[in-house]
């Protein structure tokens, strides 16, 4: 059988592995990743899902917000990690600007899921949930992200942990449950304490990933040169440098996947309450 073949016919993990992953209580593992060989190493390692995120204007393009990033970056960079992996599940972001209307969003993330991505991603609450509605009419599955939304940095004057007063909190339980009855069918929360993305993973019955939100997310996602301690600039609070106990990538990447799904991470030190 020819190497094509095969690797149609291994299964690769869906929405379905991840509900099931939920359900079951199981903590499940996701990385960003830009390039083929890194792809490659996190898919062999288990990491379940792949995120080609827009802080590739951060980590690869050395701009100092997302901004800057476009939908082609991320295609290209998509095309990259998607021949390069078997198993997991390839999310996409859409970067700033590029879901403004339903109609926009539709022909970006065409653009997005023709270069091999599985599902987008978007930032937002109850605006985006008129967008999210039409992708999945159009057969895009798709992945909101609330609480820091690092495209509104310059809206919100900083990179802040959200949810801090009780009407914000509030509001982004009441944003979760929106995006997930306009049809999301996962979410990232992002820089929110312990306590918010408890109640929000616990409200949904859609899997919920936290980067920065503590322990109780069913998933747990992180910057791949974050985890690698090799960020230039500012390196946030809730990340680990998982290659200072280990002799290699491969098997920081496989210790980042077996805390996570032991619950050993996130520690209390990288979260926030
Ligand atoms: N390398 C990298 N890692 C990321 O996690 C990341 C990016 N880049 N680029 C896009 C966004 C920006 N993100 C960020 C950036 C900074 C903080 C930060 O400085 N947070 C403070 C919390 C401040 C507070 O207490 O309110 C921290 O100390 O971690 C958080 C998220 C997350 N994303
Ligand atoms: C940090 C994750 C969730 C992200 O959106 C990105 O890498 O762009
Ligand atoms: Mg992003």
């Amino acid at each position: 059988m020819s190497k094509v073949n095969e690797a149609a016919l291994r299964k690769r993990i869906s929405v379905s592995t991840l509900n099931k992953m939920k359900q079951q209580g199981q903590k499940f593992s996701s990385l960003t990743a830009y390039d083929a060989s890194f792809a490659k190493l996190f898919d062999d390692q288990g990491v379940h899902v792949l995120l080609i995120g827009d802080s590739l204007g951060n980590v690869v393009q050395g701009l100092d917000d997302t901004l800057g990033v476009t939908v082609q970056d991320i295609a290209y960079h998509t095309r990259c990690v998607r021949v390069a992996t078997a198993s997991a599940l390839v999310v996409a972001d859409l970067p700033f600007m590029s879901y403004a209307t339903p109609e926009q969003a539709c022909e970006n993330a065409a653009v997005l899921m023709r270069a091999g991505a599985q599902m987008v991603k978007l930032e937002g609450g109850e605006w985006v949930c008129d967008t999210i509605r039409t992708l999945v009419e159009r057969s895009v599955p798709v992945c909101a992200h609330i609480g820091l939304m690092p495209q509104s940095v310059h809206v919100m004057g900083g990179y802040k942990v959200q949810g801090k007063s009780q009407e914000d909190a509030e509001r982004i339980l009441r944003e979760a449950k929106a995006v997930e009855a306009a049809g999301a069918q996962l979410l990232v929360i992002e820089c929110v304490s312990q306590k918010v993305a408890k109640a929000v993973t616990e409200a949904l019955s859609i899997p919920v990933i936290g980067i920065g939100a503590g322990p109780d997310t069913d998933g747990q996602v992180l910057v791949m040169h974050d985890m690698f301690g090799i960020s230039a600039g500012h390196i946030p609070k809730f990340s680990k440098n998982f290659l200072i106990e280990a002799a290699d990538m491969q098997s920081a990447v496989s210790r980042f996947v077996s805390d996570v799904a032991e619950g050993r991470f996130p520690a209390a030190e990288h979260s926030f309450d």
